[in-house]
């Protein structure tokens, strides 16, 4: 790194900065947001975020007695700054990468990460439940919540603030970080109800203000109350926080520590609910960031200099890439076709079908459990709903799935991306769990769409099957099949086979491949000389396939990109076992352990799902089927 640190490099823990004058703070606060950008541009990260909290952070380091008391993140995707302030400075190095340190907070990582997190909108909870544990065993502590406006739309803060107003005696200070985006512009009544509070000029001129009222010193008991009245008559009230019982404070610059330091110092002693609204700026102090928060949301590695490079021309589409081009020939298609997201409008492969069908396009906010019950209701009336959600988001909207959608058979198609091994944001987006919990759900099918050509021909066989279905597919690209412009319906509920084994009576594997892992157990079957099947299907399951697969084979392998247990190959077994089929089987797949961060095709072959993983497993597990000696005992018997 070239810049110079030499204020920064003397931080080991915010005991450090606190004693720094403001003109110091202020140094840190440059030192800081240089750090960050050139270490995100080596290894990738949330970018614009972190940008965007660096003067907060220093400030609430600042005032607040951390880790005694509780900084708690909403997301954490925004917490490179406080890592580097509590002693991961180095650690930023393998941020995100095996072994290194994780992109969120995590509990096991820092006793300064006092909540782990990356789905949104837990933290009002899980602070207020800090704040009223402290109040109940009589410490003496302040519990803080750092919320952005994205984060503030999920249902889980509503349902937290709502209880919070109720909790007097609960010493909880929410800071609202409003950067006025979430990944993509924020959407919604509470965006609009956060946008008054900051138009017309009152911001401005609550900007100085606030600083005047706010950071008046010392903060005496009187004072609070004085500095309450003061705020809610000079600076905006905001009547929906205050309705809710939850004194709201600002709007500030959260990029000034002049103001932020001296208000958060006088609300540290106040009690009850309070709200602090800052505003910030999403990539601040890095041009680019700034120009195009969207695109420095998350990058990969790229230059500083220059910025993030162009997609190289060429290149495979993504599986998303292929889901978004679908979407839109298929609303072309056909005029009932609504597209839902909750706030994964890039993620989830949407701009076009935004830009192209604005009418049938519903970002709904970082909302999945409303997300999915929202295109219920959409499918009542008649339109076809695709709810495009990730696995591990989908894991949110799991009642809604069930209650709203399957219960009443309602044609709600989920187009389920990163399922599978995500990469760097690890364990928390795993997209582990969906065909568990998802095949268990009666009416409701599951699709494992192999490669890039299979998963446009699913979407549209699941979305012309008119009833729930989910398709499931992974982040990135696949095998990199050409994909077809017609909209193909494969046979309903038929596997594929795709390698016939030429192998000895005694010798006979098949493996039964759910997804984009079929190309790999293509390459592994060449060892023995195996079958392969595309299942293609986990629900309805194929049972004649696999029965006749049974039949004709000495031993079973399933491999899929989720959890073994109670995944496709639990399917399998289920079916063999109510036919009274016995034979050897091997279920391959995420093993029951957490999937840590890391480069996805690193993680692929440490969990052996690449051909020499699969070839290994089965060579452990049949190695003596496969042998001479065993050979001839399965001849004898
Ligand atoms: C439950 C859930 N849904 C979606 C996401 C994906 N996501 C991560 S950050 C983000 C935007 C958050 O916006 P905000 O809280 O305002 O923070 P900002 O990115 O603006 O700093 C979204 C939608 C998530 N992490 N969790
Ligand atoms: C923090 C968060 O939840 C998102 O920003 C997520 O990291 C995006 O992941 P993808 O890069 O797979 O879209
Ligand atoms: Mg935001």
């Amino acid at each position: 790194m070239t810049a110079s640190f030499s204020l920064l490099n003397r931080i080991a823990s915010p005991a450090d900065l606190r004693g720094l004058d403001r003109a110091h703070l202020r140094q840190l606060a440059a030192e800081l947001r240089e750090f960050i950008l050139q270490s995100v541009s080596r290894t990738g990260g949330h970018l614009s975020s972190n940008l965007g909290t660096v003067e907060l952070t220093i400030a609430l380091h600042a005032v607040f007695n951390t880790p005694h008391d509780r900084l708690v993140w909403d997301v954490g995707h925004q917490t490179y700054a406080h890592k580097i302030l509590t002693g991961r400075r180095e650690g930023m190095r393998g941020l995100r990468q095996k072994g290194g340190i994780s992109g969120f907070p995590r509990r096991e990582e820092s006793s300064f990460d006092t909540f782990g997190t990356a789905h949104s909108s837990t933290s009002i909870s899980a602070a207020l439940g800090m704040a009223l544990a402290a109040q109940r065993k009589g410490e003496s502590r302040r519990v803080v919540a750092i919320i952005g406006d994205g984060a503030l739309t999920g249902g889980m803060a509503f349902e937290a603030l709502n209880n919070a107003g109720v909790h007097p005696e609960a010493d909880l200070l929410i800071v609202l970080n409003d950067n006025d985006m979430s990944i993509s512009p924020p959407v919604g009544a509470l965006n609009r109800h956060l946008t008054g509070l900051l138009s017309g000029g009152l911001f401005t001129a609550a900007r100085s203000t606030a600083k005047q009222v706010l950071s008046a010193a010392p903060p005496l008991l009187g004072l609070a109350r004085r500095l309450e009245e003061y705020a809610k008559g000079l600076v905006a009230p905001s009547p929906l926080f205050e309705e809710l019982g939850v004194k709201y404070f600002g709007p500030i610059d959260g990029h000034d520590l002049d103001a932020l330091i001296p208000t958060l110092h006088n609300l540290r002693d106040m009690h009850g609910p309070i709200l602090l609204h800052v505003v910030t700026k999403k990539g601040q102090g890095y041009k680019l960031a700034e120009a195009d928060p969207v695109a420095y949301h998350g990058p990969g590695r790229f230059d500083p200099a220059v910025g993030l490079a162009p997609g190289k021309p060429g290149k495979a589409p993504t599986f998303t890439q292929v889901f978004g081009q679908w979407l839109c020939d298929m609303a072309q298609a056909d005029a009932r076709l609504v597209g839902i997201t909750p706030a994964m409008r890039e993620g989830s492969g949407l701009v076009e079908f935004a830009e192209r069908f604005p009418q049938r396009y519903f970002d709904v906010g970082i909302a999945e459990q409303h997300a999915v019950t929202f295109a219920a209701g959409l499918a009542c009336e008649g339109l076809k709903p695709v709810v495009a959600i990730y696995s591990t988001f989908l894991q949110r909207g799991y009642d809604q799935v069930i209650h709203d959608v399957a219960i009443q058979n309602l044609p709600v198609m989920f187009a389920v991306d990163r399922a599978g091994v995500v990469g760097a944001d690890g364990a928390t987006h795993t997209g582990a769990f969906d065909i568990p919990f998802l095949r268990c759900v009666p009416n409701l099918s599951v699709l494992t769409p192999a490669d890039e050509n299979e998963c446009r021909h699913m979407l549209t066989t699941a979305y012309r099957h008119d009833a729930p279905a989910a398709v499931r597919y992974p982040r990135g690209s696949g095998a990199g099949v050409a994909v077809q412009a017609s909209l193909v319906v494969l046979p309903w509920g038929q596997a594929q086979p795709r390698r016939a084994s030429g192998a000895q009576p005694g010798q006979r594997i098949a493996i039964l491949a759910f997804g984009p892992v079929l190309y790999a157990a293509l390459q592994a079957a060449e060892t023995f000389d195996a079958s392969v099947i595309n299942m293609r299907f986990v629900k309805p399951l194929d049972t004649a396939a696999l029965l006749a697969a049974a039949r004709s084979h000495d031993a079973l392998v399933t491999v899929e990109e989720g959890v073994v247990m109670g995944g496709a190959g639990s399917a399998c077994l289920e079916a063999l076992q109510q036919a009274g089929v016995q034979i050897p089987v091997l279920n391959l797949g995420l093993p029951d352990a957490w999937i840590e961060h890391g480069d996805p095709a690193q993680i692929t072959t440490d969990l052996g799902l690449d051909a020499a993983g699969i070839a290994a497993s089965v060579r452990k597990r049949f190695g003596t089927m496969l042998s001479p000696a065993g050979r001839q005992r399965a001849a004898n018997e």
